[in-house]
C-alpha cells in the first residue's frame, strides 16, 4: 500500500469521531487534506459541521468540498481538531511545520477540546528532531533572532544548522502570517518541552513546531492496519 493510501486510511478513522453539530479544527497537510476530502463526503450526506481551517490552502480545499467554515472570532471553543505531523513521539508530543502552517495549526490546537493527529506509522519516532523543526520569525531583525535561537539550543543540548525556508521561487517562504521560517537541523532533541519553553519568549519567534501536550490521541496507519496511541 502506499504512503498516501495509509494516510487517507488514518484520515477516514478519525471521521468516527466526527458527531453531528461538532466545532472543528481542519489541519494543513496531505493527510489533513484526505480529512477533509472525506468529511466534505459526509456533509454532501447531510452531516451538520462547522470548520475553522487552519491554513488558506484547506479553506481553499474545505470551501470546494462544500463545508461550512467559521473563525475562532466566531466560536469560543472546538470540539476537535484533526491534523497531521511530521513527527510524533511517545508522549504525543509532535514536530509540525512542515507545511509552513504551524502558528493557525497551534491556535486551533489550542483552542480544541480534543486533537487528533492522523499519520503514516513513518512519522513515529522514539524521540522528536530527525525532521527539521521549523520556527516561525518575523523577517526584521533576523539576525539577533538567529543569535538568540543558537543560545537557547546551547542551553537546551541541542545544535544544528538554521537553514531560512525557501518557496518554490527561490525566495524566502512567506507564511499565511507574513512570516519566515527557519528550519533547525538539530538530528535529535532530548527534552522538547524544556527546548519549546526557551523558544517561545524570543522576541522575533512568532511560534515554533513543538506541539508539546496538545495531541491527545495518534492514529497511525501501517502495513499491519490503524495503530491507536492515547496520550499517557
Ligand atoms: O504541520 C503540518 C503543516 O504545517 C503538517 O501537518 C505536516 O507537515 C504533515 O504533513 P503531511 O500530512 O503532508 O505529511
Amino acid at each position: 500500500m502506499t504512503l498516501d493510501a495509509l494516510k487517507r486510511q488514518a484520515a477516514a478513522r478519525a471521521l468516527e469521531y466526527v458527531e453531528d453539530g461538532m466545532r472543528l479544527g481542519l489541519g494543513t497537510g496531505s493527510t489533513a487534506k484526505h480529512f477533509v476530502e472525506l468529511l466534505g463526503e459526509r456533509v454532501r450526506d447531510g452531516l451538520k459541521v462547522v470548520g475553522v481551517p487552519t491554513s488558506e490552502v484547506t479553506r481553499a480545499d474545505a470551501e470546494r468540498c462544500g463545508i461550512p467554515l467559521t473563525t475562532l472570532d466566531d466560536l469560543d471553543r472546538l470540539d476537535l481538531t484533526v491534523d497531521g505531523a511530521d513527527e510524533i513521539d511517545p508522549d504525543l508530543n509532535l514536530v509540525k511545520g512542515g507545511g509552513g502552517a504551524l502558528l493557525r495549526e497551534k491556535i486551533v490546537a489550542a483552542a480544541s477540546d480534543r486533537m487528533i493527529v492522523i499519520a503514516d506509522e513513518t512519522k513515529w519516532v522514539a524521540r522528536l528532531g530527525r525532521f527539521p523543526l521549523p520556527i516561525e520569525v518575523i523577517p526584521f531583525g533576523l539576525a539577533a533572532t538567529r543569535r538568540a535561537i543558537t543560545e537557547v539550543f546551547a542551553k537546551a543540548g541541542v545544535s544544528g544548522e538554521l537553514v531560512i525556508r525557501k518557496g518554490p521561487d527561490g525566495h524566502a517562504f512567506v507564511t499565511d502570517g507574513g512570516h519566515w521560517i527557519f528550519d533547525a537541523h538539530l538530528g535529535q532533541i532530548p527534552d522538547a518541552s524544556y527546548l519549546a519553553g526557551l523558544l517561545n519568549p524570543i522576541p522575533g519567534v512568532v511560534e515554533h513546531g513543538l506541539f508539546i501536550g496538545l495531541a491527545g490521541v495518534a492514529m497511525l496507519a501501517g502495513a499491519q492496519g490503524i495503530r491507536i496511541v492515547e496520550r499517557r
